[in-house]
């Protein structure tokens, strides 16, 4: 039976549902702040009186709209989403320059189901209005999550790019090129160098060159951290998989790098029990955090560096092949410095200028001479020796033009690993040093007396030292010798232990 309308007469349920259908669009235009309605190909069909302020946002505010798309009319409307998905918005917030509404954006069917159009709503839009609160709330978190979305933007913003690799050396030209080609791909690379060649650098070089430079750049020092630890550290761990700190889960390294790079620097230190989990997780591109039996997709270019004899390793069964041939799928071989003396000239000056720009010393020129000395060493340090060594003179003296003299007397220590350091005279003290007391020569030894707390630095900057070049670089054999844990190697290495001591 057909409800009458006109009727004051209390209806039946089924009468009132019947009625509501009826007079619900007429209901909905009166009540809410503005309502327009959309065909299937996104077409304005009707739109109230208070939504008029909307389209007068848009290019057509006098003339007339019915009939064209609302792409065409309000400019970056989710309308067209809702009404091609059929899914609809049933509550979102709409900032303009008008204020901040509450909408609603819900797609039209006919009675087979299909999708025949779209209808919005703006549900609040007065200043006074009690929605007003909870509007202002939202625009609050809607303001503090872009601010927070523009700083993670920034710090993520990759350090180093392909033009903080200097040098134009043949060598380092081909190192550019195989960045280059292989950055816009999502290829798996190895660095292979001695250490300070700069892989860490390059591995930055690499992410900021990809498409996936808006993503992180998440770095994992696989020789820094305990074996017991790496698990974890890579693949994180499960809410409540340990009591204690661990207790509320935490994502590890793989899940923090989705969608941007993991660098897995010292990949030769990986022990054997994690190589093959390792393996897994780069096929399968899925990690499982301890303690869970879910496993999480993640999407991860890999970039791992070394400065061991990988292909030995693989050869001695240290590591396995199956991990290396998926590591090693576009190798990039860094020269060592002694191998590309051309750079010198350009490393020094974009170091001293970096040097400068952090220590607020004033930037140094090294002189012809110096630049000879410099060029003679074998650098096993390579460009974070060199680093260390200009650093060093520069806190020596004042003076704008660094000499060979400045250099002779930390050339020397570096020359000579496992000797003593070399007695201090007069002629070993660094011209214009007023920052290091001089050495003074006891009568009773012939030994040179120092202040202990420098004494001390130097002889373990040398045994550190020795022990790096006893083991060719590779850290974790170099605190094997010195008795000391690769993480507290690590400490000392980057607080400049090694030519300075710490
Ligand atoms: N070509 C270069 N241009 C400018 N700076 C460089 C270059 N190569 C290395 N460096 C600097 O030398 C230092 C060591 O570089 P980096 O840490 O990248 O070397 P690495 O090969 O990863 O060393 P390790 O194997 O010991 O971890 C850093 O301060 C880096 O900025």
């Amino acid at each position: 039976m057909t409800p009458d309308l006109d009727s004051t007469d209390a209806l039946d349920p089924g009468g009132v549902l019947q009625l509501a259908a009826q007079r619900m669009f007429a209901t909905f235009a009166e009540a809410v702040m503005g309502m327009i309605v959309l065909d299937r190909e996104h077409r304005i069909v009707w739109f109230n009186e208070g939504y008029r302020r909307f389209i007068a946002l848009g290019p057509f505010a006098d003339s007339g709209v019915l009939g064209r798309r609302i792409e065409e009319v309000v400019p970056n409307s989710l309308m067209g989403k809702v009404i091609d998905t059929g899914t609809p918005v049933v509550v979102d917030l709409l900032t303009n320059q008008y204020g901040a509404f509450l909408v609603s954006r819900l797609p039209l069917r006919n009675e087979q189901g299909n999708v025949i159009g779209g209808v919005s709503l703006v549900l609040a839009d007065q200043p006074d209005g009690a929605m007003q609160p909870l509007i202002g709330k939202l625009v609050d978190l809607q303001c503090e999550l872009e601010d927070t979305r523009r700083r993670l933007a920034a710090e993520r913003r990759p350090k180093y790019s392909l033009a903080s690799f200097v040098g134009s050396s043949a060598a380092v030209a081909e190192v550019k090129r195989q960045v280059r080609r292989v950055a816009v791909t999502d290829t798996t690379v190895l660095l292979l160098g001695e250490t300070g060649t700069g892989k860490e650098l390059l591995a930055h070089a690499v992410h900021a060159a990809s498409r996936r430079s808006a993503g992180r750049f998440v770095s994992v020092n696989i020789a820094a951290i305990p074996d017991t630890l790496l698990e974890a550290e890579f693949f994180g761990v499960a809410p409540g998989a340990y009591t204690g700190a661990d207790r509320k889960g935490r994502d590890g390294k793989f899940k923090l790098a989705d969608g941007g790079t993991l660098f897995l620097d010292e990949i030769g230190d990986m022990p054997m029990a994690l190589q093959s989990k390792l393996l897994r997780v780069l096929q399968e591109q899925e990690i499982e955090p301890l303690g869970s039996n879910r496993v999480e997709r993640v999407d991860v270019r890999i970039v791992s560096a070394t400065s061991r004899d990988l292909e030995a390793m693989v050869e001695d069964g240290r590591f396995r092949a199956d991990l290396y041939y998926r590591l090693n799928v576009m190798p990039i071989r860094l020269p060592p410095l002694r191998e590309r003396l051309e750079d010198l000239p350009d490393l020094v000056d974009a170091l001293s200028e970096d040097i400068a720009r952090r220590s607020a010393l004033a930037p140094r020129a090294v002189g012809p001479d110096a630049m000879e000395l410099l060029a003679s060493r074998p650098w096993p340090g390579n460009v974070r020796e060199l680093r260390n060594v200009l650093e060093q003179a520069s806190l020596m003296t004042d003076d704008l033009v660094l000499e060979a003299a400045h250099f002779v007397r930390l050339l020397q220590a570096a020359a000579k690993p496992g000797q003593p350091v070399p007695r201090g005279h007069a002629g070993d003290v660094v011209p214009g040093n007023d920052s290091a007391p001089p050495a003074v020569s006891s009568a009773c030894t012939g030994a040179a007396v120092k202040p202990l707390h420098q004494a001390i630095a130097e002889a373990q900057a040398q045994s550190i030292h020795v022990a790096l070049a006893a083991t060719k670089g590779n850290k974790a054999a170099a605190a094997r010798l010195l008795g000391i844990s690769r993480a507290a190697l690590y400490e000392k290495l980057a607080a400049g232990g090694e030519a300075e001591g710490t």
